[in-house]
């Protein structure tokens, strides 16, 4: 079972894997043909109505797969509007195979006769609303017929991750999904999912289709994508100062840092974009948890353990604040040890290495997929979610595992794991903790190989600043 925001991420993904939109166009095409010959009629007469979109595209394809038994193609709108080059294509394509087709520039023109066989590709996962003209007119006039009915995709008009159907919305005698079936078609009777194209691989690893995860509407408001808190500093200052920069840089509208008072200077030294407070004394305590948990109620997320230090009184205070905490919360550093001792109500993510994880303790293990299930058995005995470090990175909570292959060797320089932590407290602030972790274990890796490419060796955690921005953007090395 897969969402349509999930599949579109895995869309993408697949491209990034070298599997071109036009081949996996190509093969959704042949599959609803196929369904078509399946039905074993002698010559049947068949009319495909094809939309603007990837889903018109895909019907557009089964056409040419059936060009043989002269289909007849009914183009909803003017062939300039067609929203996609892959579907453009496919439409040239038709064209120059010379396969009958009607433009239907308006609702009014449409005339699909009675034919035995219909193609519905107007609407697939694009829909968004009620349907509009002339594809609200279209779907009626499917309805209308006596035809068996065949749907790429989804039933156009239907809202395939809730099964809704908002306004008009076709009747599918027969339904074609693609990759995997989804949650809009639980109840239907007769849904084949055929594959495509997309390798296992498209959804195990992340990739660039993750990012579409972070895409903001344009009415955002300051704030909307997060306030981040970090906790950390006293034997060290760096670490705290680059998580904050690092929750900026990816995205996150604020970040304040709350460190021990001796250092509090020292930290915004680093930078005049955070908000920095002091705590007193010269290390995190007990005594600062009241004052945290105050700082942290109109906070997204907390990240915790960058440059705290392994101290008995800073110990003791994570385990209280874990405690009590009930928020989101990024878990890094000398910080992580302290998770398994603790009850906590609170949402983690937990950011070891593989030392750390040994800490947690998680099984070494020989090979990657040994580590992915290590990992897995000990997200699910914490209930938490897991981002496990290293040459490839795991993100797991037991249920679900992603791979991460972004990054290079350069990065085992110090504080690449505060750039890490930062950035996982900013995509947290907005996603659930899997997918928050996956796409910033991609981000981090992917700024990471951007600033190698820059630098011939002597790689700093620091570069990773400069060049988040850019794999946000979606800036591939
Ligand atoms: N992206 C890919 O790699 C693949 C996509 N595939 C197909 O692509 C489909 C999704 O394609 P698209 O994202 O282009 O979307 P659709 O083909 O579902 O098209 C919807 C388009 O119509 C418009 N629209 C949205 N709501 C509307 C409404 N209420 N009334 C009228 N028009 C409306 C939108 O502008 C949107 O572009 C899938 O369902 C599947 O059939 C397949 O080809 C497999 C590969
Ligand atoms: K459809």
């Amino acid at each position: 079972m897969i969402d349509s925001t999930e599949m579109a991420i895995v869309d993408r993904n697949a491209v990034a894997l070298g599997v071109r939109e036009t081949n996996l166009m190509e093969s959704a095409g042949n599959a609803v043909a196929r369904a078509v010959r399946d039905l074993d009629l002698d010559t049947p007469e068949i009319a495909v109505l094809a939309g603007r979109g990837n889903n018109g595209g895909d019907a557009l394809t089964a056409a040419r797969f059936l060009a043989d038994l002269n289909p007849t193609v009914h183009l909803l709108g003017h062939p300039d509007r067609i929203r996609s080059a892959v579907t453009r294509e496919k439409y040239d394509a038709l064209q120059s195979a010379e396969v009958a087709t009607n433009v239907i520039r308006d609702a009014s023109a449409l005339s699909i006769g009675e034919p035995e066989v219909i193609i519905d590709g107007v609407l697939g996962t694009g829909v968004s609303g009620t349907p509009r003209e002339p594809e609200r007119t279209a779907i009626q006039a499917i309805n209308d017929t006596e035809a068996t009915v065949i749907s790429v995709d989804v039933p156009s008009g239907m809202d395939v991750d809730t099964g809704e159907r908002p306004g008009v919305s076709v009747v599918a005698d027969q339904i074609i999904t693609f990759h995997d079936t989804k949650p809009g078609l639980a109840d239907h009777e007769n849904v084949t999912v055929a594959n495509i194209g997309i390798p296992p691989a498209a959804e195990r690893f992340t990739g660039p289709g993750d990012l579409q995860r972070l895409t903001r509407p344009t009415d955002a408001h300051k704030g909307d994508f997060g306030r981040v808190l970090v906790v950390g500093g006293g034997p060290y200052t760096g670490a705290p100062a680059l998580a904050a920069q690092a929750a900026l840089r990816a995205g996150a509208d604020l970040a304040t840092v709350l460190t021990p008072e001796p250092v509090a200077d020292q930290v915004q030294g680093f930078s005049e974009d955070l908000i920095v407070r002091g705590l007193p004394g010269a290390r995190i305590e007990p005594t600062h948890v009241s004052t945290i948990l105050e700082a942290a109620a109109d906070q997204d997320v907390l990240i915790l353990g960058p440059g705290l230090g392994a101290a008995d009184p800073t110990r003791e205070a994570v385990g209280q604040l874990l405690e009590a905490y009930e928020g989101k919360a990024v878990v890094d550093a000398d910080a992580i040890s302290v998770v398994s001792a603790v009850e906590t109500d609170a949402s983690l993510i937990l950011t070891p290495h593989r030392g750390e994880f040994e800490g947690l303790g998680g099984e070494s293990a020989d090979d990657r997929d040994g580590w992915a299930t290590s990992a897995g058995r000990v997200a699910a005995d914490l209930g938490q979610t897991l981002l496990l470090k290293g040459p490839h990175d795991v993100i797991t909570d037991g249920d679900r595992t992603r791979i991460n292959r972004t990054g290079n060797p350069g990065m085992t320089v110090g504080g690449t794991g505060d750039v890490l932590a930062g950035v996982t407290g900013a995509t947290f602030a907005t996603l659930d903790p899997v997918p928050a972790a996956a796409v910033a274990a991609y981000l981090t890796g992917m700024a990471g190989d951007l600033a190698a490419e820059s630098r011939n060796g002597g790689l700093l955690a620091s570069d990773l600043l400069g060049t988040l921005p850019s794999a946000l953007g979606g800036e591939q090395a």
